[in-house]
């Protein structure tokens, strides 16, 4: 059984008849960190809304665990960068939305949120609201709130983007420790080649204009890796070296 697989996906908007993506061809081992990389416009977010259910492709198939996905799934849970909290709602309580929509009792769903709060080292903060909480905080609550439901694969859409460079190397740090713990399979954007060497057993490094899976780059540091690492320099340079090549 192959756990996660895009067939030959294309996109186009039918609004502005654009093709966003053509040919992307990807298959994602269970308790895989992959990191989607490349340029603004490449589809990488497309790439994850495909997977979450909340598009669907033009031609080709998205399998999870040998089934089309359809629409979204319990199993499936996205991070977004913008924090994305129910400001009317305390912490534990955006932790224990999906619990409560899943028809969890109180009782359950607080006992599941009071877990994960643990599991993101913020239980003195649990009636805390989001406005009183730093991005980093706030961030660290969204990821809680996304693995509540207990999905077997997290998308993550550029969830540090916004962060400051201390806070976002701190969360990198975390999200790795709760991967190794939770043993799901992660799907990350963005931007950053750091953040991709620091994170990913594979990057996929992205064209546009269509478009498409340029390179896949395994990430063969050992874990925990270092930054001064010598290896860490050479594929940082080698992923520069392809958003170079894809500008000209
Ligand atoms: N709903 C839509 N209708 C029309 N065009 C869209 C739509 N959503 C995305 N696009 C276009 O498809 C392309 C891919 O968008 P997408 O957001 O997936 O790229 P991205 O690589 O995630 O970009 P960024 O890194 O800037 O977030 C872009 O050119 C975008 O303008």
């Amino acid at each position: 059984m192959e756990y996660l697989k895009l067939n030959n996906i294309k996109k186009t908007f039918s609004k502005n008849k654009f093709t966003a993506l053509e040919n992307v061809n990807l298959t994602i081992n269970e308790s895989e960190f992959i990191c989607l990389l490349g340029p603004s416009g490449c589809g990488k977010s497309t790439i994850l809304r495909m997977i979450a259910g909340l598009e669907s492709p033009t031609s080709g198939t998205i399998m999870y665990k040998d089934k089309p996905i359809t629409g979204a799934k319990k199993e499936i849970g996205m991070v977004f960068q913008n924090y994305s909290l129910m400001p009317w709602l305390n912490v534990l309580e955006n932790i224990a939305l999906g619990p409560k929509f899943s028809g969890k009792s109180k009782n359950e769903r607080m006992k599941i949120a009071k877990e994960y709060l643990e599991l993101i080292n913020m239980s003195d903060f649990g009636n805390v609201y989001p406005y009183e909480l730093s991005g980093g905080m706030q961030q660290r609550v969204a990821i809680a709130r996304a693995l509540a439901n207990k999905p077997d694969v997290l998308l993550m859409d550029e969830p540090f983007g916004a962060l400051d460079a201390y806070t976002r190397i701190v969360l990198q740090k975390e999200l790795l420790r709760i991967w190794e713990k939770q043993k799901i399979t992660i799907i990350f954007v963005t931007h950053s080649v750091d953040e991709a060497v620091y994170l990913a057993d594979k990057v996929y490094f992205m064209k546009s204009k269509p478009g498409k899976i340029y390179k896949e780059i395994p990430i063969t540091i050992p874990r925990e890796r270092e930054r001064n690492d010598p290896l860490f320099g050479e594929l940082t340079t080698k992923l520069l070296d392809l958003f170079e090549e894809n500008n000209n």
